[in-house]
């Protein structure tokens, strides 16, 4: 074990200032690595403490916790290779980065800002193109300044990008045709195709993992930073959704107001920064402890623990065991970490969840993605609300309309109907709007492509039209319309009496002409 003066090297252990252990950060690292100090894929991983006394659990100590959703590798020996190159990799995020996040959801939290958060229900590693990612983003845009604009809000970007590569799954198998085969889990574990090789389960998927975060986020800083963001293009992202449908109309109404507003702006001399970039941010389910554990990095300039390989991660609802792996790990990252409330999650869960995860109850920390169902928000969710609101806590509320409207139609395809989408969104605005507290965002399944995968919405697609453009590699996602028409849905909900409290009137500093 080298000591704490010693050259700080990746994935070595070294003494904290109270005598704990801790492992070092690669973005500190000064020189190689030695032999002697490597950390061996058969060496067991140490715990250790960080300064301020929170234990940091290695896989091990996890894979004692009953981890759910974990795939059974074959290779043991070639997961701990695997793990031990994902230590060596530099960060797909900063922690700086996380907290910037953290602050902006604390905003939300208190009813500032609005949080849109969207993608795609699995990424695949072919979908890792120059085209699929700009579709994505045009549409969150789109989404974001029918909130900002119509809606009134400022809003926080979150992407379901970038590392949304593995899926929790109802059931280990999938029958077709008398043949058993172990369920699809995502890129990130094994092959979508139905054959025997395919469905191995595969560590060296979790290399691909990074790989294409990595190539994604590139992607993603350089398309919002680089002018592709810049509002004065509001016209252009809209340029590829169906034409036909009555919501682009409106959409294109909305950006020649806006594009009004930015000239009369301009020309009273307030045009900043603020119109050509936009704050993006990556979010994945946490849902592989390898992957996830290995990712994790020590903060340079705190010394403290953050999961690298996205801003936000969540933990699902079938991974939200109290005394779970899932919460083990996460507990001891700094990044703001999201938790998917179910149809049978109680207050007592939600608040019981929130102390382990977030003892100091640190403003924006907490964000619960609440995905009850059209059917049961109503009834549900108030008492989830009441009681952690009660205990004084503020986390941020989200309404997930996706995963509890999920059914099968009639020619076996899974669906979710737009209705039912926008009814538990109501719902959600409903129960929050009669007991005072904030919605604080929407958590939506999406693409930018046109694809056919849910029913209902502007252009009224029917069961029969599943089968014309099926495309997701899990869930079924909204399409390019059906996603901006929700975003106007969910804007005529904000600015329902909501104006005054996102931005009370201020003191006015006339504009000299
Ligand atoms: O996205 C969420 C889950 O992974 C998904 O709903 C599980 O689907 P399944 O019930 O077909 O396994
Ligand atoms: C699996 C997911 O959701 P949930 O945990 O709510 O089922 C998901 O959002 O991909």
């Amino acid at each position: 074990m080298a000591d704490h003066a010693s050259p700080r090297l990746p994935g070595t252990v070294c003494r904290g200032a109270e005598g704990a252990p801790l492992v070092c950060d690669a973005s500190v690292a000064l020189t190689p690595t030695p032999a002697s100090t490597r950390q061996t894929p058969s060496r067991p991983l140490v715990a250790y403490a960080y300064s301020c006394g929170v234990s940091f659990p290695s896989l091990e100590q996890l894979r004692t916790l009953n981890p759910q959703q974990q795939p059974t590798y074959p290779d043991a020996a070639a997961v701990d290779g695997v793990v031990g190159q994902l230590r060596s990799r530099p960060p797909l995020v900063f922690a700086g980065e996380c907290d910037e996040l953290r602050g902006k959801l604390a905003n939300v939290a208190e009813g500032r800002s609005f949080l849109l958060q969207g993608g795609d229900c699995a990424e695949t590693f072919a979908g890792v193109t120059a085209q699929n990612v700009k579709n994505k983003l045009q549409v969150l845009l789109a989404m974001s300044v029918v909130l900002t604009y119509a809606g009134q809000v400022p809003v926080v970007k979150v992407g379901r990008i970038a590392g949304q590569y593995a899926k929790p799954r109802s059931k280990d198998t999938e029958t077709r045709d008398g043949v058993t085969l172990p369920s699809f889990r995502g890129d990130a574990v094994n092959g979508f195709d139905f054959t025997e090789a395919a469905r191995v389960p595969d560590p060296a998927r979790l290399l691909d993992v990074y790989n294409a975060s990595a190539a994604t986020l590139n992607l993603t800083r350089a398309f919002v930073t680089g002018g592709f963001a810049d509002l004065r293009s509001i016209h252009s992202w809209n340029a590829t959704f169906v034409r036909s449908a009555g919501v682009v109309e409106r959409y294109e109404r909305l950006a020649e107001e806006i594009e009004r507003a930015m000239a009369f702006m301009v020309a009273c001399g307030i045009e900043d920064e603020s119109m050509r970039t936009v704050d993006f941010y990556s979010s994945h389910e946490a849902l592989l402890l390898d992957y996830e554990q290995a990712m994790t990095r020590i903060d340079s300039r705190s010394q403290l623990p953050y999961n690298t390989s996205g801003h936000f991660i969540w933990i699902g609802e079938r991974t939200r065991q109290l005394t779970g792996a899932h919460v083990e790990l996460l507990r001891s990252v700094r990044n703001p970490i999201g938790v998917k409330l179910g149809p049978t999650a109680t207050g007592e869960d939600a608040l019981a969840i929130a102390d382990r995860l977030d003892p100091d109850r640190e403003p924006g920390r907490i964000t619960f993605i609440t995905r009850m169902g059209a059917g049961r928000v109503r009834e549900n969710l108030p008492r989830v609300i009441e009681e952690v609101e009660a205990s004084g806590r503020k986390p941020v509320w989200v309404c997930d309309p996706m995963h509890g409207n999920t059914f099968e139609a009639a020619n076996g395809y899974k669906t979710r109907a737009f209705s039912q989408i926008v009814d538990e969104i109501n719902g959600f605005f409903d129960v929050h709007d009669r007991l005072g507290s904030w919605p604080g965002g929407v958590h939506i399944e999406l693409t930018g492509d046109d694809v056919t995968e849910c029913v209902g919405g502007v252009n009224e697609l029917t069961e029969a039209d599943l089968e014309n453009r099926y495309e997701t590699a899990c869930d079924p996602r909204l399409n390019r319309n059906q996603s901006l028409e929700l975003a106007f849905t969910v804007a005529e909900r904000l600015t329902d009496g909501r104006i005054n409290r996102i931005n009370p009137v201020q003191e006015f500093t006339p504009v000299e002409f």
